[in-house]
């Protein structure tokens, strides 16, 4: 005998471009993303029986993306894909879960002869928006909101010192290294309870992605760490304190290790320490450093 634990299937790598127009200045915006469509709900007898009176096609979800794209903002994200979510609860009475996955790639607008072109724009770099969102009938939205892709390195001030040394350990102390990193960030935000407060919400959503990317970067270049998990429990903290509706800060940073090289066999050439010029970038094994950040729990004053 066999039953399923659990089941979800839709549509994904749904690769969306959309083009608004503004009519009266001519100028053009577009937003590109890639979308994914997960569902859940009362749809085991598909797979135990072929019973494909339960399945939505994965076609239709794609059309349906597509046709959510045309009639709804695609911008911020997350009311998007709240709004994609909610179509598929509210149409299909045995859908219980809808998850929305949407990753927005970069489109910057060009610069020609000092002025921003209204319809000319390039590709700055892999670093991606992403939102995931859950919406689940009778208990509302929930959203995870992040930034991945966003490379980063600084030439000096990092530290590392003070670790534990025993007969396993050769890695030198180091006030001064190279520090570079992947920057994968996700906040997550209290639950909403329908779309409506979702779009209510809507200008929270680019605020709080554009102070969780200044944030990453500033305290990036200004901290003279001790260490990356250091740096990243500060960056959290302060976006909890710029976003006071997200409840959970997550950051996964590989540390991305550059080793000096001895060159002292050539000639006595000074290339370590202090007079260290010339690295070896490596690309593997990489530290991945990790950490949830929340709020302290509200101790109960009654
Ligand atoms: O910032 C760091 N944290 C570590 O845990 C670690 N471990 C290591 O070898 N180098 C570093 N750097």
């Amino acid at each position: 005998m066999a039953s399923v634990a659990s089941a979800r299937y839709g549509k994904e790598n749904v690769r969306v471009h959309k083009v608004e127009r503004d009519p009266t200045t001519g100028v053009q915006t577009v937003t590109e993303m890639t979308v994914c469509v997960l569902l859940e709900g009362e749809i085991e007898t598909s797979y135990t029986q072929g019973d494909n009176s339960v399945v939505v096609a994965t076609d239709s979800i794609k059309n349906t993306i597509y046709i959510k794209a045309k009639e709804h903002p695609v911008t911020p994200p997350e009311l998007f894909a709240s709004t994609v979510g909610t179509h598929f609860i509210q149409t299909y009475p045995h859908i219980t879960t809808a998850n929305v996955k949407i990753v927005t790639h970069r489109w910057a607008r060009m610069t020609i002869d000092g002025k921003p072109h209204p319809h000319s724009f390039y590709r700055d770099g892999n670093e991606t928006r992403k939102v995931e969102t859950v919406v689940t009938r009778g208990e509302g939205i929930n959203i995870r909101s992040g930034i991945a892709g966003l490379l980063v390195l600084k030439s000096t001030g990092s530290q590392f010192h003070g670790f534990v040394r025993d007969e396993y350990t050769t890695l030198p102390e180091t006030w001064d290294r190279i520090l570079s990193t992947d920057v994968d960030c996700t906040w997550s935000w209290e639950a909403f309870p329908t779309l409506d407060a979702v779009k209510e919400n809507a200008p929270k959503f680019d605020k709080a992605f554009e102070d969780a990317r200044n944030i990453t970067m500033k305290t990036f270049a200004e901290e003279s760490s001790p260490s990356v998990q250091n740096v990243m429990f500060k960056m959290g903290k302060s976006i909890l304190e710029a976003a006071p509706l997200v409840k959970v800060v997550d950051y996964s940073l590989p540390n991305k290790h550059y080793f000096e090289i001895d060159l002292s066999w050539h000639r006595g050439l000074k290339n370590t320490g202090k007079d260290a010029e010339v690295y070896a970038p490596q690309s593997s094994p990489n530290g991945l450093i990790q950490v949830s950040v929340t709020r302290p729990e509200i101790t109960s004053k009654l």
